[in-house]
């Protein structure tokens, strides 16, 4: 049995950060990072409509396949990660789909035919997961989300790879860490990153797994290598249609 965090509300009884209540929020949950990505994924709704926009997190709620799906930036990190998933999960939310950009990192992910990665584990290199659980706990994704999200590629034949991301802190520990006093633990960590076949680098992840599993939530996530485009969008709500008619069943 999953514990939830107590409720912080806001002077409109609303959740305290993304300032939504119950019925503003559906089961099924599309994250991205960028508020401005809200408005993009929200068209792939039917009769979407802006229910709050608060510091980083902008939320939608219309609808796929009759059921009540809602799309909620993350904002950049962990931290701000974490809290999203909390606040949804107080208004009944218990799927998500993190639709995200990511780096390159081993090898393997320099493919250029490869347009972005299925996420199944994430590396939890952040500082937000640890005030949850050891870190010893894998932070790992639900089987049947990125089962739905494979479904989804496989059908539409897009070319996505299933593989682990690191969540990181620092976006320019990964893009200039010579430019950091800490330089050598930054190149020694991602030389293991390389060798241990990381096919991401991203910085939400992390959170959005370790929140779940505590929770009792399901959480997958879809990432573009480089910028966002209209298939990773695509596959994350063809995924979550493969969800809800499977929940019916
Ligand atoms: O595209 P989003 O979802 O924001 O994700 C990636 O982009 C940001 C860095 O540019 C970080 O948030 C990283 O995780
Ligand atoms: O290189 C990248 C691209 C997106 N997000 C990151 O964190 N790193």
């Amino acid at each position: 049995m999953s514990v939830q965090s107590k409720e912080v509300t806001n002077d409109k009884g609303q959740q305290y950060h993304i300032c939504c209540s119950k019925e503003d929020i559906g089961r099924y949950v599309l994250l991205p990072g960028d508020p401005f990505r809200t408005d993009i994924i929200a068209r792939h709704l039917e009769n979407a409509k802006l229910v709050a926009h608060n510091r980083e997190h902008k939320t939608w709620t219309g609808t796929l396949n009759g059921e009540k799906v809602t799309v909620c930036s993350t904002g950049m990190g962990c931290p701000s990660t974490a809290i999203a998933l909390e606040e949804l999960i107080h208004c009944g939310a218990d799927t998500f789909i993190r639709v995200g950009t990511c780096g390159r990192v081993c090898p393997e992910s320099y493919n250029e035919d490869l347009e972005g990665v299925i996420i199944t584990g994430a590396v939890r290199d952040e500082g937000t997961t640890v005030h949850y659980v050891p870190i010893e706990y894998p932070a790992i994704a639900d089987r049947h989300v990125i089962d739905a999200l494979a479904k989804a590629c496989n059908d539409k034949g897009y070319n996505f790879a299933e593989g682990i991301a690191q969540s990181k802190d620092s976006f320019y520990g990964q893009h200039d860490p010579d430019s950091m006093p800490n330089s050598g633990r930054l190149h020694q960590r991602w030389e293991a990153w390389e060798k241990s076949r990381v096919m991401a680098s991203e910085m939400e992840t992390a959170a959005l797994f370790i929140v779940s599993s505590i929770r009792g939530a399901r959480a997958g996530a879809i990432m573009a290598y480089g910028s966002m485009n209209d298939h990773t969008i695509e596959l994350a709500c063809d995924a979550i249609k493969v969800l809800i008619e499977r929940d019916k069943e």
